[in-house]
């Protein structure tokens, strides 16, 4: 089995320009990704893992160097399979969460991302494509029954925070226990528990 991790190396995380510098972004991008390698590092299963980079990065991993857009780079390594497909900014993650989607046997096991993305998949078929961007998990659904695939629709909260706005730092700092906590910490955020939903703020 093949886990591949996108990782955009260069301008990561714009939507997070309003709380954090161009600097920072790539320091905590790179916090997250290395939180998701080590998650992946703590599964008890036999696969590679590939960190497919829009340019250099250093990790303790395996990196693929691909600048062309996100679906068509993990279109091209579909052909291959059972392959994973596990985003680099999902601070959450944890050994066991990735384990169950990794043990799933339908030909396309896939988890949502918060607002309409795919965070994770498993995909045992190659006839399996990604089309990302919106709200790409209705689409992957449609993709995959199109191609007559079984589908297992992983029900997973760990799985599905990924990291995208500034809202959901609270996540990290509430239930993340990694870098990416440890960065935001160190970078001064913590959590303001007003009357409404809880934030992370820095002075
Ligand atoms: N290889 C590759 N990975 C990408 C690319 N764009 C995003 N990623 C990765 O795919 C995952 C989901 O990315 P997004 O949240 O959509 O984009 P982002 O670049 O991290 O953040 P925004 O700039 O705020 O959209 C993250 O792990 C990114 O690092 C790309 O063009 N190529
Ligand atoms: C790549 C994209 O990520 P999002 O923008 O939803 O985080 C998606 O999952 O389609």
């Amino acid at each position: 089995m093949h886990v591949v991790v996108p990782f955009s190396a260069d301008r990561p995380k714009t939507r997070l320009s309003a709380v954090l510098s161009a600097a920072e972004r790539r320091e905590f991008s790179n916090a997250m990704l290395a939180d998701v390698l080590d998650a992946l590092a703590g599964v008890d299963a036999a696969f590679d893992t590939t960190v497919l980079a829009t340019g250099p990065v250093e990790v303790d991993a395996t990196v693929a160097v691909d600048d062309r857009p996100l679906t068509t780079a993990v279109n091209d390594r579909l052909d291959s399979t059972p392959t994973a497909v596990v985003m680099a900014d999902l601070a959450l993650a944890s050994a066991d969460a990735l384990a169950d989607l990794l043990d799933s046997t339908a030909d396309l096991s896939i988890a949502a991302g918060l607002g309409g993305g795919t965070n994770a998949f498993l995909a045992r078929d190659p006839a399996f494509r990604v089309d990302y961007h919106g709200a790409s998990y209705r689409d992957h659904l449609a993709i995959a029954e199109d191609a007559g695939l079984s589908v297992r629709e992983v029900d997973s909260r760990l799985l599905a925070v990924d990291i995208d706005e500034p809202e959901d730092l609270a996540e990290v700092l509430l239930h993340g226990d990694g870098a990416a906590r440890d960065w935001l910490v160190d970078a001064g955020f913590e959590l303001d528990i007003g009357g409404g939903r809880v934030e992370a703020l820095r002075e």
